[in-house]
């Protein structure tokens, strides 16, 4: 079956940044430039005039016209700044929603901690297109206006321009080449440095339970540090690089001044352009200087925006599959494999089994083989290396996620519940119908132990809030359990619960497979589901897995007793 391309969330166009857009910056750049340089014109050929008639009234008349371009030149500046302002605006807004979800299906395929750097890489973006920075390329043609402008004044005059121009360019290109390598490592050394401290300070009891403080300490300062000092010596160079940039503007900008100065003494130039040279080149040479100071806010914005755009590709929502009619009802894990590259043998290797609604299966086998990872498969968590997983017919990767998720059940082995009450938990958001959630609390057993909470359903469940590991998973369980899902998929669920709550845990599932509904089960205890399972999948090293049919006897398996691999 074709699979369609993965959408690419993050085009320029549809942030906002259209022709139309692009344009109008173009137009007011070039409208303040003009503003700017045919006003210096008029006032050259002018003042030349004022000098020869020596009148005062008209020189002051000048003075004011001059001003009134330059506030004209600013008012236009504002203008396109403020629409760059609203342009970062809409673009932090949309890129938000996208990398968040970018962020988690990153964070599913590696860890949490990169897929937090998804969102900082927005930021950096959003500064990017918000600082003057933005404006440096339009500025440009400002530069290639005025070097016009000096060759129809004289046109050795514009070839001392344009030489000015190419030399600071050079040595903007130089800089690039010179700090583009340190730049992109001591960003990478920051974020390093970062990631590794939030991951040790989301286990907070472990580090300091352990006595390990200093010992976390002393090694994030020194990665911390270690990034600080290339940062420094980046920042240094840059700075350097700068200095050296500037002095060689004026220098430039001061040899054009000389030439003109010898053109007055020829009697081949007059005042006026001696004045409009001054400003000419500033035109022509600043965009390039300025293009150099804020060139580590460039390049930071630029590789943000290339690993955004990497992260985005990679970590894109999926384009959903219709349901695929062929497909019997049920579960159905048609040849699933997954081979992550680096890796000698697949972890899954081409799983072939259909469980029909109303049926239960324990996953087991030993720690590391692969259990979670099969169960984040069917949960179209991980994209499958080969073959799909079908629920009802609907791929379970390439579907609409909120459609898909409300029909399925989870609860993880690490319980993690949202930082909100636990009738939020439950119900998966704030606008659950009460007796649904409260249904779902029944089902899990975990109605009465809510009621103790001191604010009941009301009470705050988030990782700080202090219910016991139990509770927690009472609570997980009753998520998983509402709304009735068509697939339940739970991992070890029995660890941490006592024997009435493994009781109740045994009535849910059994009632869940009464309604018609599929239970998969990872489990070290087999003996706990043995007379529930109707069917048992086992998974050994090398993706090597078998079924065997459960102690109900039903006949569920494509392949029986076959051992595969
Ligand atoms: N995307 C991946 N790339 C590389 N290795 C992976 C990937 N996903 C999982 N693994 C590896 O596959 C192995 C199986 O992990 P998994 O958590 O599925 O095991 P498990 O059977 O659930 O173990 P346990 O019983 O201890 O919970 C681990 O060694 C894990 O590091």
């Amino acid at each position: 079956m074709s699979r369609t391309a993965p959408r690419d969330g993050l085009r320029l166009r549809d942030l906002g940044v259209t022709p139309g857009f692009v344009v109008t910056l173009v137009l007011l750049t070039l409208a303040s430039q003009m503003a700017f340089l045919g006003f210096l014109l008029v006032m050259k050929h002018l003042s030349d005039g004022v000098m020869d008639t020596r009148n005062g009234a008209t020189a002051m008349g000048f003075a004011v016209l001059f001003s009134l371009a330059v506030a004209l030149s600013g008012w236009y500046g504002h203008l396109r700044t403020r629409l760059l302002g609203a342009l970062a605006e809409r673009l932090g807004v949309s890129l938000r929603a996208e990398a968040l979800q970018a962020a988690v299906r990153n964070a599913v395929r590696t860890d949490m901690a990169q897929g937090a750097s998804v969102l900082r890489e927005i930021t950096k973006v959003q500064a990017l297109f918000a600082s003057r920075a933005a404006l440096l390329f339009l500025e440009l043609a400002g530069a290639v206006v005025a070097i016009l402008v000096m060759f129809t004044l004289d046109t050795k005059l514009g070839f001392i321009g344009l030489g000015s121009a190419a030399v600071v360019a050079g040595l903007g290109v130089a800089m690039h080449l010179a700090t583009r390598r340190r730049l992109r490592g001591s960003a990478q050394a920051m974020d390093e440095a970062e990631i590794e401290l939030s991951a040790q300070l989301s286990h907070p009891d472990l580090v300091r339970g352990l006595g390990l403080v200093p010992a976390t300490l002393s090694r994030w300062q020194h990665r911390y540090g270690a990034a600080l000092a290339a940062e420094e010596a980046t920042h240094r160079r840059t700075e350097a690089l700068h200095e050296i940039e500037t002095l060689v503007s004026n220098l430039l900008q001061m040899g054009a001044f000389v030439y003109v100065g010898t053109l007055l003494f020829d009697g081949s130039a007059t005042a006026g352009m001696l004045m409009c040279v001054y400003f000419l080149m500033s035109n022509a040479l600043h965009p390039f200087s300025h293009l150099m100071t804020g060139w580590e806010s460039w390049a930071g914005g630029i590789t943000a925006w290339g690993r955004l755009r990497r992260a985005m590709r990679q970590d894109s929502a999926p384009a959903p599959l219709p349901r695929d009619p062929a497909a019997p009802a049920g579960l159905l894990l048609d040849h699933l494999a997954f081979h992550p590259s680096g890796l000698p043998a697949p972890i899954i290797g081409g799983i072939a089994l259909h469980l029909p609604p109303g049926s239960v299966c324990t996953v087991q086998g030993a720690n590391g083989v692969g259990k979670s990872t099969l169960l984040r498969l069917v949960l179209g968590l991980l994209p499958p290396t080969a073959g799909r997983v079908l629920l009802d017919g609907q791929d379970s990767h390439h579907c609409e996620r909120e459609e898909f998720g409300a029909r399925i059940g989870y609860l993880p082995q690490d319980v993690q519940l949202l930082d909100t009450d636990v009738f939020n938990n439950i119900g998966r958001g704030p606008d659950a119908a009460p007796e649904a959630v409260v249904a779902a609390a029944r089902a899990a057993g975990a109605h009465a132990m809510i009621g103790h909470l001191p604010l009941g359903y009301q009470t705050q469940a988030g990782q700080t809030a202090g219910l016991s590991a139990g509770q927690r998973r009472l609570v997980g369980l009753a998520r998983a359990l509402f709304g009735e899902p068509s697939l339940l998929v739970l991992d070890e669920p029995e660890v941490g619960l006592d024997g009435t709550a493994r009781a109740e845990l045994r009535t849910a599932v059994e009632r869940v497979r009464l309604r018609g509904g599929i239970v998969l089960v990872v489990t070290h205890e087999p003996q706990t589901w043995a007379d529930i399972a109707d069917s048992r999948l086992i998974l050994d090293a090398g993706g090597r897995w078998e079924t065997q049919t459960g102690r109900r006897g039903s006949a569920l398996m494509e392949n029986g007793l076959a051992a595969h691999g």
